[in-house]
C-alpha cells in the first residue's frame, strides 16, 4: 500500500471545509451524486460515440443507477455508481491535487474570515472534500471503463490518503466508483434513511439518473402491534429531465433545486428563462443567471456551465460551443431532438442545427435581460453589478447583438449619481449637443477630475465615465448609437464639437507662445495647440482618433507588448486662462520655457503617466515657486 501526502493546496481547503462550511454539512450528499451523475454522464457518452466502449454495454452502462446503501448500525454508508470510474492516476491527480486554476484563485481570496469565507467556498462548489464534514474516513473504491484492476483509495481527511490495488471479491466486476462514507460524531445525524430520503429529494430531486437508497425501513405490524423493520431498496429521487416539462408544472423551488444541483451554488439564482421551441427545430433550453459571478470568470481555462444534451441524454458541457465567450457566466441545458447523439465537438463547431440553437438562445437570453431591466430595475441593478462587464466584451465579438447589447450596458456618468444607459443619456442630451460623450483611460476619481470634462460641465453636457479596463478597447470600436455619434472625449478630433466662435482669433493671438512652446518640448510632443476644450485648466493632453491613450498605453506595456512607439501626445493650451495670458503679454521673457514644461509634465500627471524626469521637474517647479514668492 501507498501512502502519499495531499497537496498544500488540498490541505488548505480540507481545513477550510472542516471549518467553515459546519452549518450545511448535508450538501457532501449532493456534491458526491453530482459527481457519480457526471461519471454516468461521461461513459454514456463515450459508449454513444467510441465503438470501445460500447462493447461494454451490458456491463452497467444501459442501466445507469446511484446506489446508496445505509448501514445505520456501523454508520456507514455507501454510494455506488456505474460511471466512468477512475484509474490510479485519476485517484491520485483527482483525489490529492488541486488542478483546477479556479480553485487555486479561490483559495488566495480567502480573508480568514470564516463568515465570509463560507460565503465564497458556497459560490464555488466545493466537490468531493465536503465528505470530510461528515466523515473520518472515506474510501474510494473505482475501475475504469476499459480497465482491468480495481484501486482502493483511503483517507481520513487530514494529510494524505493511502492507494493500493484491490484483488478478488472486493474488485469491481464493472467500471463505477463506490464511496464508502464512515460517519464522524457530526456525520452521524447522516446514518438516518429518513434523512437521507429528505436529502436526495432536497438537492438531487431532478438529476437525471434514478438514485435507490438501501436502509432498515420501519414500518407499522398491525398484528403484532410492534414496528418491524425490513432492508428495502426504493428509488428516492424523481429522476425526470425536469427542463422537458412545461413551466405551468414546475415551482420556483424546483427551477432552485435543478439550478443548484447543476451549478454546485448554494445561493438561489438571480432569474432563468425556460423556453420550448417547437417547429422546424425542436429543443428546448433552461438558462440561469447565478447572483454571483463565478471567481474564475476572467481566467483563461474558465469552464462555461452550460451542459448540452440530446434527447435527454447528456453529450458535453463546455459551453464554448453553446454560447458566445461572453454569455460564459450562464449556466444551465440545451436539450435538442433534432442533433445526432455521437455528435462529437468537432461536428458540432459547424453544425446547422446547433448555430441557430445558439443564434436563438443568445437573443433569447438577451431580449429577457432588457425586459427585465425595463420592468425591475432594481433586480436588473443586481444583474449588472456581476455581469456589466462580460456583457461589454460582447461589443466586440457579436455584431449581430450589438444593437441590444448597447441597451443593456450601464455606465457612470459626470451627470447623475449611479449607473445609466445610453438611452437615458440620450434623452437628457442638450438641444446643441452633437454627440454622446465619454471619456476612458484612468481611475474613476481620475476621468472625473479629468481638465478635458471642464467645458462640458461648463456647458451642462453629460459625459459617461468609463473606467474599466476594457472600456477603451471596446468603446474605440463602437461609433454610433441607434443614429448617435459616439465620441471619446481624450481624443483630439473631438474639440471640433465645441468651437466657439473667437477660437480662430485667439489661436492666432497665441500663434507666437505656442511655436516657443513646441520649440521648447521639442520631440515630447507632437503638436502644441490652442484648445477649445478647457476652462478652469491651463493645459491638457489629447491622442490622436487611431491611437491609444496614455493610459492605454501604460496597460498595453504591461502586458508585456514592447514595441510601442514613443508616446508623442498633442498637447492643448488654454487660451483664456490667466497664466497663459500672463505669458502671452511677454514671450519674450525666460519664464516661458519652465512654463512650457510645467505645463506639459502636469497634463501628463493628470492623465496618470508618470513623468521621465521628477528631478527636473521639482527643480523646475521649486525655481517657478521660488521666483512667485
Ligand atoms: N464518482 C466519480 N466517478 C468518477 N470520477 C469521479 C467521481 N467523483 C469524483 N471524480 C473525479 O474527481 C474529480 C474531482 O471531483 P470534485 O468533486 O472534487 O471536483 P469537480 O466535480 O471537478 O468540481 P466541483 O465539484 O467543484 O464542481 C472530478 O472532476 C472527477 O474527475
Amino acid at each position: 500500500m501507498s501512502k502519499q501526502q495531499f497537496q498544500t493546496e488540498v490541505s488548505q481547503l480540507l481545513h477550510l471545509i472542516v471549518h467553515s462550511l459546519y452549518s450545511h454539512p448535508e450538501i457532501f450528499l449532493r456534491e458526491l451524486i453530482s459527481n457519480s451523475s457526471d461519471a454516468l454522464d461521461k461513459l454514456r457518452h463515450l459508449s454513444l460515440t467510441d465503438e470501445t466502449y460500447k462493447a461494454l454495454v451490458g456491463n452497467g452502462i444501459d442501466s445507469p443507477r446511484i446506489d446508496l446503501d445505509l448501514d445505520e448500525a456501523s454508520k456507514t454508508l455507501s454510494l455506488s455508481d456505474t460511471g466512468i470510474g477512475m484509474s490510479e492516476e485519476d485517484l491520485i491527480s483527482h483525489l490529492g491535487t488541486i488542478a483546477r486554476s479556479g480553485t487555486k484563485n479561490f483559495l488566495s481570496q480567502l480573508s480568514g474570515d470564516d463568515r465570509k469565507d463560507s460565503n465564497l467556498i458556497g459560490q464555488f462548489g466545493v466537490g468531493f472534500y465536503s465528505v470530510f464534514m461528515v466523515a473520518d474516513k472515506v474510501e474510494v473504491v473505482s475501475r475504469k471503463a476499459r480497465e482491468e484492476k480495481t484501486y482502493r483509495w483511503i483517507s481520513d481527511g487530514k494529510t494524505g490518503f493511502e492507494i493500493e490495488e484491490v484483488t478478488g471479491d472486493a474488485a469491481r466486476k464493472a467500471a463505477g466508483t463506490t464511496i464508502l462514507i464512515h460517519f464522524n460524531d457530526e456525520g452521524a445525524q447522516y446514518a438516518n434513511g429518513w434523512r437521507l430520503q429528505e436529502i436526495v429529494k432536497k438537492y438531487s430531486n431532478h438529476i437525471a439518473f434514478p438514485i435507490f437508497l438501501t436502509y432498515e425501513k420501519s414500518e407499522w405490524d398491525e398484528e403484532k402491534k410492534e414496528s418491524i423493520k425490513t432492508r428495502t431498496t426504493e428509488q428516492v429521487n424523481a429522476a425526470s429531465a425536469m427542463w422537458r416539462r412545461s413551466k405551468s408544472e414546475l415551482t420556483d423551488d424546483d427551477y432552485k433545486e435543478l439550478y443548484k444541483s447543476i451549478a454546485g451554488d448554494w445561493e438561489d439564482p438571480l432569474f432563468w428563462f425556460h423556453t420550448r421551441a417547437e417547429g422546424t427545430l425542436e429543443y428546448t433550453t433552461l438558462f440561469y443567471i447565478p447572483a454571483k459571478a463565478p471567481l474564475d470568470l476572467y481566467q483563461a481555462d474558465y469552464k462555461g456551465g452550460v451542459k448540452l444534451y440530446v434527447k435527454r441524454v447528456f453529450i458535453m458541457d463546455d459551453s464554448r460551443d453553446l454560447l458566445p465567450q461572453y454569455l460564459r457566466f450562464v449556466r444551465g441545458i440545451i436539450d435538442s431532438e433534432d442533433l445526432p447523439l455521437n455528435v462529437s465537438r468537432e461536428i458540432l463547431q459547424q453544425n446547422k442545427v446547433l448555430t441557430s440553437i445558439k443564434t436563438a438562445s443568445v437573443k433569447k437570453i438577451l431580449s429577457e435581460l432588457k425586459t427585465i431591466a425595463t420592468n425591475d430595475p432594481e433586480k436588473y441593478a443586481k444583474f449588472i453589478a456581476e455581469y456589466n462587464r462580460p456583457l461589454k466584451e460582447g461589443l466586440y465579438g457579436d455584431f449581430a447583438n450589438r444593437e441590444t447589447l448597447l441597451e443593456l450596458i450601464r455606465f457612470k456618468s459626470s451627470k447623475v449619481a449611479g449607473l445609466t444607459s445610453f438611452a437615458e443619456a440620450k434623452d437628457r442630451m442638450q438641444p446643441e449637443q452633437k454627440a454622446l460623450y465619454y471619456i476612458t483611460g484612468g481611475t474613476e476619481s481620475m476621468l472625473r477630475n479629468s481638465p478635458l470634462l471642464e467645458i462640458y460641465k461648463k456647458k451642462g453636457i453629460e459625459v459617461l465615465i468609463l473606467d474599466d479596463d476594457v472600456d477603451e478597447i471596446v468603446f474605440s470600436t463602437v461609433a454610433k448609437y441607434g443614429d448617435i455619434d459616439l465620441k471619446a472625449v481624450n481624443k483630439s478630433s473631438t474639440s471640433g464639437d465645441l468651437k466657439d466662435e473667437a477660437a480662430p482669433e485667439k489661436a492666432e493671438e497665441l500663434k507666437p507662445l505656442l511655436e516657443k512652446i513646441k520649440a521648447t518640448l521639442g520631440d515630447a510632443v507632437k503638436e502644441v495647440r490652442a484648445s477649445s476644450r478647457l476652462a478652469d485648466s491651463p493645459s491638457v493632453i489629447v491622442s490622436d482618433e487611431d491611437e491609444p491613450s496614455a493610459r492605454m498605453r501604460q496597460m498595453m506595456q504591461a502586458m508585456g507588448q514592447t514595441n510601442l512607439p514613443e508616446l508623442q501626445p498633442t498637447l492643448e493650451i488654454n487660451p483664456d486662462h490667466e497664466i497663459i495670458r500672463k505669458l502671452l503679454s511677454d514671450t519674450s521673457n525666460g519664464k516661458v520655457e519652465d512654463a512650457a514644461w510645467l505645463l506639459f509634465d502636469q497634463a501628463l500627471l493628470l492623465e496618470g503617466v508618470p513623468l521621465k524626469d521628477p528631478a527636473t521637474f521639482v527643480q523646475r517647479l521649486n525655481r517657478v515657486l521660488n521666483q512667485s514668492i
